[in-house]
């Protein structure tokens, strides 16, 4: 591993680290997906090996494995349908916390479970802080039936919101495209500024094929963000 690359982890765990001070015993946890959650989930798994007591709902199958093979108690939506609080990652971050997620293609599980928690509080390194959305491609989960006219109402659509870019499935093992958890496609829209997210949202919510956009709005309340600095903590306006 490169020293940026060792670098950029430290300040994933740095952030991991921060974030686990927001634990308190008897939490009802949302555990997110990605290489940066993946650390806050260590420091849960040590937390609770330590006797900490919290109950969790993982947000992919990945993490699902990870959380098991710590020894976290896990628990579903259906036995705990209101969280005390997530934390996971994202692949981009505006100044009014909006978000891009997905990257990993959790998204869906990932906005379900957010949306069920009372906080969601994201965990990043500072290259993920951006001033406009869209320099990182958009993350949209698709079912199989009908991909190619999904994709051209997804491009007339979000054109119409005033973004357009190429649209590709994203690919996945041995030729295959990548398969969610959910057992649906995800096409990554390069969309190099996405001026008003709310519209391209909206936009998306016309398309039946879509099944959920990696568009986080009025989710996430606070974002721990590590680099070079140190910690800095952003909270939402209503926060
Ligand atoms: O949305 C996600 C997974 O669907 C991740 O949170 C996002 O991709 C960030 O991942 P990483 O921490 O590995 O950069």
């Amino acid at each position: 591993m490169s020293e940026s690359a060792r670098t950029i982890e430290g300040y994933k765990a740095a952030a991991a680290r921060a974030a686990i001070d927001l634990v308190q015993p008897g939490m009802r946890l949302g555990l997110g997906t990605g290489s940066t959650a993946a650390p806050f989930v260590e420091e849960v798994g040590a937390r609770v090996r330590d006797g900490l007591n919290v109950i969790c709902v993982p947000t992919s199958e990945a993490t699902r494995n990870h959380a098991e093979a710590l020894g976290i108690p896990l628990t579903t939506l259906d036995e705990t349908p209101h969280l005390d609080l997530t934390v996971d990652g994202a692949d981009e971050i505006d100044d009014q916390l909006r978000l891009i997620k997905g990257g990993g293609g959790a998204l869906l599980r990932e906005k379900i479970v957010a949306t069920a928690s009372e906080r969601m509080v994201v965990i990043a390194d500072d290259r993920k802080l951006s001033r406009t959305l869209g320099s990182h491609p958009l993350p949209i989960e698709v079912v199989r039936f009908g991909l190619k006219a999904t994709v051209q109402l997804i491009q007339a659509l979000s054109a119409e919101a005033g973004c357009e870019g190429e649209i590709r499935l994203r690919p996945g093992e041995g030729g295959r495209p990548f398969v969610t958890d959910q057992g649906n496609l995800i096409v990554d829209c390069a969309f190099p500024k996405i001026a008003e997210p709310e519209v391209l949202a909206f936009a998306l919510t016309r398309v039946p094929g879509v099944v959920e956009h990696g568009l986080f709005l009025g989710l996430c309340d606070m974002a721990i963000v590590a680099g070079a600095n140190g910690i800095q903590v952003l909270k939402h306006p209503s926060a």
